[in-house]
């Protein structure tokens, strides 16, 4: 599949209020955006790293895979997404390759991409997000 970069990292926290102040007076970098993924139940809080971003992600109800995961393994690194040219080539390609998807239709993401996960039992233990802008297209 072609990837231009990594779109973000996602992050999971209990508590965006309480986990932005590390990010934005120990590490600087300036929260641009805060917007609730209703569809996937969190809140997300973006940070510009040079190409790429972070995405904090808290879980806005107790069925949130996001509360699943602190539930089981503590707060931390969640996801890895990357930005791909065309997200329904990637996944066709990727289930052609023998990868377990966990969306088989894109859905609707934070700043309005178009994203799809691939299972982390078949990406060798790393949850996987892909992306495609379309706005524009
Ligand atoms: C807003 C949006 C955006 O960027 O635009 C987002 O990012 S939304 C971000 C939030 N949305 C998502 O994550 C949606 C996709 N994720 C999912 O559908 C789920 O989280 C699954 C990955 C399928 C896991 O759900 P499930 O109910 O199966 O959880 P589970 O706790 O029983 O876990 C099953 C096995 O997967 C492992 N597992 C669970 N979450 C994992 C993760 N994030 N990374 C690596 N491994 C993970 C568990 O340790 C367990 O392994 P063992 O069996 O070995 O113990
Ligand atoms: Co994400």
């Amino acid at each position: 599949m072609k990837i231009s970069h990594i779109e973000h990292l996602g992050i999971a926290v209990k508590s965006l209020e309480e986990a932005i102040p590390f990010w934005e007076n120990i590490l600087g970098f300036k929260c641009y955006s805060i917007e609730e993924v209703a569809d996937q139940k969190v809140k997300t809080a973006f940070f510009k790293v040079g190409q790429t971003k972070i995405e904090l992600l808290e879980p806005t109800s107790e069925e949130s895979t996001i509360a699943k995961f602190i539930a089981n393994r503590g707060e931390g690194v969640h996801h890895v997404a990357y930005a791909v040219e065309n997200i329904e080539e990637a996944l066709a390609e990727a289930e052609s390759k023998g990868v377990r998807l966990i969306d088989k239709t894109p859905r609707r993401g934070a700043e309005g991409l178009t994203i799809a996960f691939l299972h982390p039992k078949s990406t060798g233990g790393v949850l996987t997000e892909l992306c495609e802008d379309k706005n524009g297209k």
